[in-house]
């Protein structure tokens, strides 16, 4: 699509959009000197749309997830969440983060609780309700264990339920499940599915996991490698309620194979630079 056309179209779904990210470019200092992480980027997530941002390693997609969370200032462009222009974190929206981010020394329970008890929400109240998002997230059970006494999965389940809890309109997720083995991965998915048909949240997944992103997405947006751009946009014309048994369909396989073809070209590029790096290193 032209630039102008791109524009365009997104100057005329602005209103019912809850993300719009419009001509957004950022730079960062560095010691080699200025790199240009995202590069003139737009475009919109829709109320209620599950978007995927797919792209090889160091693109720009946690530089886009950290602009949209108001954790990154200095860009230049506009970003819209929930009709507001922003200019730091809104509080329509929930973060989920690759690193693993519960706490500890706080049960299962105590973590999914804690956004609620910062709020100063009663403690029953709060306890009814973190127990319902750990049903949700499929954890019921293990209300009472430790971090150290789940597996990386389910930690990262109680990541996302501790997200939800506090009941987000936008929900914004970094490669939440990167740390995790395929089938594991593909499990979580089926959750995500779940999670998203019963709260219709809007949510926009970071992730280099093809198979994920078409598993979970309306739509997913290919990155190129540095600087960072809008390659393409691919609808994901698969059916919804998803469930797992999508991965095994001939028009899944279709939509990997596409998304690769973009993506394979990125990668490559993405390897060439890191083994260049490497060797200028050495010398
Ligand atoms: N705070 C920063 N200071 C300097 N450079 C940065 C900073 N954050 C990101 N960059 C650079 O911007 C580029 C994009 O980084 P970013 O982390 O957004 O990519 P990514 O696609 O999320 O990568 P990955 O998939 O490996 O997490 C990289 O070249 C990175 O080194």
């Amino acid at each position: 699509m032209p630039a102008a056309a791109a524009k365009l179209r997104l100057a005329e779904t602005v209103k019912e959009a809850d993300l719009v990210i419009d001509g957004v470019t950022m730079r960062f200092e560095t010691r080699e000197g200025a790199v240009t992480a995202v590069d003139d980027m737009s475009f919109s997530v829709e109320r209620g749309e599950f978007v995927s941002i797919i792209g090889p390693s160091g693109c720009g997609k946690s530089t886009v997830f950290n602009i949209l969370g108001g954790l990154v200032r200095g860009y230049e462009g506009k970003v819209n969440v929930g009709g507001d222009l922003i200019s730091g974190p809104h509080p329509s929206i929930g973060m989920v983060f690759q690193e693993e981010s519960t706490f500890p020394w706080r049960t299962v329970l105590d973590n999914v609780a804690f956004p609620l008890e910062v709020k100063g929400v009663r403690k029953a109240e709060r306890h009814e309700k973190a127990r319902h998002f750990i049903d949700m997230v499929g954890l019921n059970g293990f209300e009472q264990r430790y971090p150290a006494e789940l597996s990386g999965g389910m930690r990262q389940r109680v990541a996302i339920a501790r997200t939800l809890v506090f009941e987000p309109k936008i929900l914004l997720m970094d490669e939440p499940f990167a740390a995790l083995d395929e089938q594991t991965r593909l499990l979580l998915g089926d959750k995500v599915l779940k999670i998203q048909e019963e709260l219709k949240q809007t949510t926009l997944l970071i992730t280099h996991n093809i198979t994920e992103a078409v598993q979970l997405s309306d739509r997913v947006i290919i990155m190129t490698f540095r600087p960072g751009k809008v390659k393409r946009i691919v609808d994901i014309r698969l059916p919804r309620p998803r469930t797992g048994d999508v991965v095994g369909s001939e028009a899944f396989g279709r939509h990997v194979a596409e998304i690769w073809n973009d993506l394979r070209e990125e990668a490559s590029r993405g390897m060439a630079e890191s083994e260049a790096g490497a060797r200028r290193r050495k010398a």
